[in-house]
């Protein structure tokens, strides 16, 4: 006879490390107490004071996105190594911990997801809010129909000297900022033209309508991809900008840095 407890138990047997996905207090108390292993909590705030702390810049509905992104945090901060097994508590279909996945720390799988957001040059919360207008727009479209958006935050002056306008810019005398929702309006209206917007470290909206001039040379972006997404990832190159992409043709969520793809999501998921 074997019991349910024993067969499950496997996930949990000899792992390095436990990550506690939001838990609640009560949760972590009892975790905190379990001795052998490191404790690391993912979640947007630390509100139950853990030591080992990622913090979660937006709620990444699938579960795989929600431990890609902590484990990469994980790893950044040094409290998982290389290799290390570990055990991902979180919260997928009610109010506390109901599911555990057993994961390896994988360096080489490293998406550069949690880099995205810790080590740009911009504010987190701008990533974010970005992420949530070009979300919402890839969901809705435009006026129902698919719509392709681009756009570059941070580095805003460099941006802005390896880019002309394509046309008149409306956010020119303007001190509006990615966040606010007459501003995400105004994004989603302005983002059935051409070119990019430029957004600033703070999130100011910089400019609209920005035909990007940097050089694609030694960028490397999937096949498949045009011209958008190349000027995406050679902005991104040439300057300490990152880029989100929204795809009109396959209608995906794409962050570029360093010239290179870190994030890839489907705005239906979220
Ligand atoms: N250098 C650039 N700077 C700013 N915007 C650009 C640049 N190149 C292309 N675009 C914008 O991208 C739009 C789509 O171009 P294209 O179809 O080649 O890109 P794509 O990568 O295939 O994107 P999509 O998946 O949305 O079709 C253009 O209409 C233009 O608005
Ligand atoms: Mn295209």
């Amino acid at each position: 006879m074997t019991e349910p407890r024993e067969l499950v138990g496997d996930i949990v047997s000899d792992v390095d490390a436990l990550m506690l996905f939001s838990p609640s207090s009560s949760y972590h108390e009892r975790a905190a107490a379990v001795d052998g292993v490191e404790l690391v909590v993912v979640a947007k705030e630390n509100s139950v004071d853990a030591e080992q702390f990622v913090e979660l810049p937006l709620e990444f509905d699938e579960l795989t996105e929600r431990v890609r992104f902590g484990i990469e945090g994980a790893l950044d901060n040094g409290f998982v190594s290389d290799g290390d097994i570990l055990a991902c508590a979180a919260r997928v279909f009610g109010d506390d911990i109901d599911t555990v996945s057993r994961v390896r720390a994988d360096e080489d799988r490293h998406s550069g997801v949690y880099d995205l957001f810790v080590n740009s040059r911009a504010d987190p919360a701008v990533i974010r809010d970005v992420l949530d207008v070009v979300i919402e727009l890839g969901k809705k479209g435009q006026k129902g129909k698919p719509v392709g958006a681009l756009f570059v935050v941070g580095d805003a002056g460099k941006v802005m000297n390896k880019s002309r306008p394509l046309s008149y810019n409306p956010f020119e005398k303007s001190h509006v900022h990615v966040g606010d929702p007459i501003v995400n309006v105004m994004l989603k209206e302005f983002s059935r033209l051409d070119g990019a917007f430029v957004i600033s470290d703070a999130g100011k909206i910089v400019s609209a309508y920005r035909y990007l001039e940097a050089s694609a040379e030694g960028v490397d972006i999937p096949k498949g991809l045009g011209t958008r997404h190349m000027a995406a990832g050679a902005v991104t190159r040439d300057t300490n900008a990152i880029a989100v992409v929204l795809s009109e043709s396959d209608g995906l969520v794409r962050a570029f840095k360093g010239g290179e793809l870190v994030l890839e999501l489907d705005p239906e998921g979220f």
